[in-house]
């Protein structure tokens, strides 16, 4: 996973037209933070609702996801429509987190998720690992992001501060992580 992540690293940092360490330089992914989340929906279980994990976003630069059987996450167009999200057998999904997100000062999106459990006649499996900013690494947009037509739009706080915030080392919090970290409008 090493490998595909200083990859994406460096794919990514291409794609906004930067060096290709930027990615790694700013969020000093060689003693990056990872989490792992694993993820047992039931068969036919709508004792807590429709949904298996309301809507949210992922720390972290990129996350990566596999499940057992498709069907169930769903993501949010930029258009506010919930697309039903289909991953290929043996495929694993990347997702932007909500510190790449900070970093391009929203250039690029960590986007809204959800998972269902409406029609779910089997049980379902995922295993998602978040893959973060060194801990103590302060996350604020980068100079190359912010001037007088894009100000500043989110808050310069460490990887380990805003994980603090979503109740990581806490009671999770499953509510959108980016909210917390986004400026109030001027
Ligand atoms: O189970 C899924 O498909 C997604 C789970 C998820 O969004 C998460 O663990 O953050
Ligand atoms: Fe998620």
């Amino acid at each position: 996973m090493r490998i595909v992540l200083d990859g994406l690293a460096k794919a990514i940092s291409k794609t906004l037209g930067l060096e290709e360490n930027y990615i790694e330089k700013a969020f000093n992914l060689k003693s990056g933070f990872d989490v792992m989340s694993m993820n047992l929906y039931p068969a036919n279980s709508r004792t807590k609702g429709p949904f298996g994990f309301p809507q949210h976003t992922d720390p972290g630069f990129v996350i990566a996801l596999t499940q057992d059987v498709d069907g169930g996450l769903q993501i949010l167009s930029h258009q506010g429509k919930w697309i039903n999200c289909h991953i290929p057998h043996h495929a694993i999904l990347i997702q932007l987190g909500d510190q790449l997100e900070v970093l391009t000062n929203g250039k690029y999106k960590s986007h809204i998720h959800r998972v269902t459990v409406d029609n779910n006649k089997i049980e379902r499996i995922s295993v998602v690992t978040l893959h973060g900013p060194s801990l103590h690494k302060v996350i604020s947009p980068g100079k190359e992001f912010v001037d007088d037509e894009h100000p500043k739009k989110y808050h310069e706080i460490t990887y380990k501060e805003s994980l603090e915030g979503n109740g990581l080392f806490g009671p999770i919090d499953l509510h959108s992580s980016i909210a917390q970290l986004r400026l109030p409008k001027v």
